[in-house]
């Protein structure tokens, strides 16, 4: 299903497991790259995005001045037209779970479109009350991305240094959820991504939580 060698997949999980994170330039290949913009450009036209909350359950409220960005939930059952990803995901966590010990059962992914002006201040990815995200993937989808458009990724490593990441097209960021700060900063253009998280257990209830 995916072109990584072995080597390329013991590789980025070294990275992973030793820096708790990895950046992975060309994680898709052109044709599922462009199958994932085509869907989430379409999705995005025919629904709109909804405003993505903070916090999980009864900690869920809307923040503008948090985050900006507008999200769209996938269902493996019903967005069929991602399959092809989704059986990448299952690789990613049977990978994962093989070459780090892990007992990752589970995946949930959203569309993420942050308009010109959204960011998403500091934060980790794992709510009080709800600790079952382990790793947090993000996936870039934006083509022709150049300094200057903002939106970069800023990641707050362990020694005090920070990382910028620029959202580059098939470009994919991976980290633990529970140990990474990190923001996104304000874009200047449209900025798209798939966002989603490996768990402990599978969840049916992401769009529930934020
Ligand atoms: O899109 C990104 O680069 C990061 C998104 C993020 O931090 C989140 O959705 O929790
Ligand atoms: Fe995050």
């Amino acid at each position: 299903m995916n072109k990584f060698s072995e080597e390329q997949w013991i590789n980025s999980v070294d990275q992973l497991a030793q820096n708790d994170f990895v950046v992975i330039d060309d994680f898709l290949d052109k044709q599922l790259f462009e199958s994932i913009r085509t869907y989430f450009l379409n999705r995005l036209e025919v629904d709109g995005f909804s405003d993505a909350a903070i916090g999980a359950l009864n900690q869920k409220q809307l923040e503008k001045s948090i985050r900006g960005d507008k999200i769209y939930w996938l269902e493996r059952k019903n967005d069929i037209e991602m399959e092809p990803f989704f059986q990448l995901s299952d690789e990613l966590i049977q990978q994962l779970n093989q070459l780090c010990y892990l007992s990752l059962s589970g995946c949930e992914f959203h569309l993420a479109h942050y308009p010109i002006g959204a960011f998403y201040k500091k934060h980790i990815d794992q709510f009080k009350g709800r600790s079952n995200r382990l790793i947090s993937v993000i996936i870039y989808l934006n083509v022709g991305w150049k300094p200057g458009d903002g939106g970069e990724l800023k990641i707050f490593k362990e020694n005090g240094e920070e990382l910028l990441v620029e959202p580059l097209a098939g470009r994919c960021v991976m980290f633990k959820s529970d140990t990474v700060p990190h923001e996104v900063m304000k874009t200047q253009v449209n900025r798209y991504s798939l966002t989603g998280w490996l768990l402990y257990q599978p969840s049916t209830l992401g769009y529930l939580l934020g």
